[in-house]
């Protein structure tokens, strides 16, 4: 997965080429969403260990105490003195707009060889979840390498690529994606549930076993078998004060229910995972807003 440094600046307006502005608000956070995921499943328990590469550099070692104070294993973090770790710089001006810069650094550099040396922690792991944030044959091949051990996979196709390799498609347990990612690959409109109904329909004739797609506040949608019906799983109605990371969190909590609960139905899961993202939308930040097992009610665990 990726790792990525956020430098996010809060400014009253953007600077123009060649000039130098005050800004507000200065905050360093630690991203990538095969991060968030990670740092999400292990705040609700689930015993984790994550496979990227950042720099030898200040960043990369920060990137990985902020693994381990979350209780993440980071045997597979390579550091590397080839790449800076990755990082992103995010303005945001008072109107809400923003300007970025993304380096993917040391992310890029996580080969097949490398993904190799992980392969004995992957065959004793429960759940592998992959992103697009690395190579995506390297994506590709941690999850073949995960189901060829039967271990269940999860796959998230974010940041999306429209020629997707069909090959994810069968190498995912559970597809899961947002309904822009599930537009991009579909082709079609993904705007509500019914629509998002008629993209996992599409998405499971491509080979995964079951399709997630989710929406927002309207929680999202489930199919397991063709030609049975999707299911709406709804969520809690809440005021929202910052959505970004809601889809991580999702993801990361739903990973922690296939691995703790394998004989759970998916419908019942997703709904858990619904209650664990709603709880990080009524939060600032990604990994800061992502709640701990001791916080949320005993019916979910
Ligand atoms: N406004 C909201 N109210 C309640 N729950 C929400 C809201 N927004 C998101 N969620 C929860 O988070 C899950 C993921 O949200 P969403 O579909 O927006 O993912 P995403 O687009 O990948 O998010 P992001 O890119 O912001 O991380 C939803 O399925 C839902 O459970
Ligand atoms: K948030």
């Amino acid at each position: 997965s990726r790792c990525r440094i956020r430098h996010f600046f809060q400014t009253p307006r953007l600077p123009k080429t060649g000039e130098t502005i005050h800004g507000d608000k200065f905050l360093i956070g630690f991203g990538g969403k095969g991060a968030n995921q990670c740092i999400q499943a292990a705040r609700l328990g689930a015993k984790t260990t994550m496979i990227c590469k950042v720099g030898k550099d200040f960043f990369g070692d920060n990137y990985i105490q902020n693994f381990k104070d979350n209780g993440v294993h980071t045997d597979f973090v390579g550091q590397t003195s080839d790449a800076a770790t990755g990082v992103a710089s995010i303005t945001v001006n008072d109107a809400g707009e923003n300007a970025i810069v993304i380096v993917a650094g040391a992310n890029m550099l996580l080969s097949n060889e490398e993904l190799q040396t992980a392969l004995p922690a992957i065959s004793h792991a429960k759940v592998m979840v992959c992103q697009l944030e690395i190579n995506p044959q390297t994506s590709l091949q941690a999850l073949q390498m995960a189901q060829e051990s039967k271990v269940k996979t999860i796959f998230n196709p974010a940041p999306a690529i429209p020629d997707l390799d069909a090959g994810f498609y069968k190498a995912s347990d559970v597809f899961c994606c947002n309904e822009t990612e599930a537009e991009l690959l579909t082709g079609s409109s993904v705007t509500n549930v019914e629509e998002a109904c008629g993209a996992a329909q599409e998405l499971l004739k491509r080979g995964c076993g079951a399709v997630i797609i989710t929406l927002g506040p309207q929680g999202c949608v489930v199919l397991k078998e063709q030609k049975s019906t999707s299911d709406h799983v709804p969520t809690t109605a809440v005021t929202a004060v910052d959505t970004t990371g809601a889809g991580d969190s999702f993801i990361g909590a739903l990973a922690f229910y296939m691995a703790h609960y394998p004989t759970m139905p998916l419908e019942e899961m997703a709904r858990r995972a619904n209650q664990v993202a709603v709880v990080s939308v009524q939060a600032f930040g990604t990994q800061t807003s992502y709640p701990f097992r001791a916080s949320l009610p005993d019916e979910l665990f």
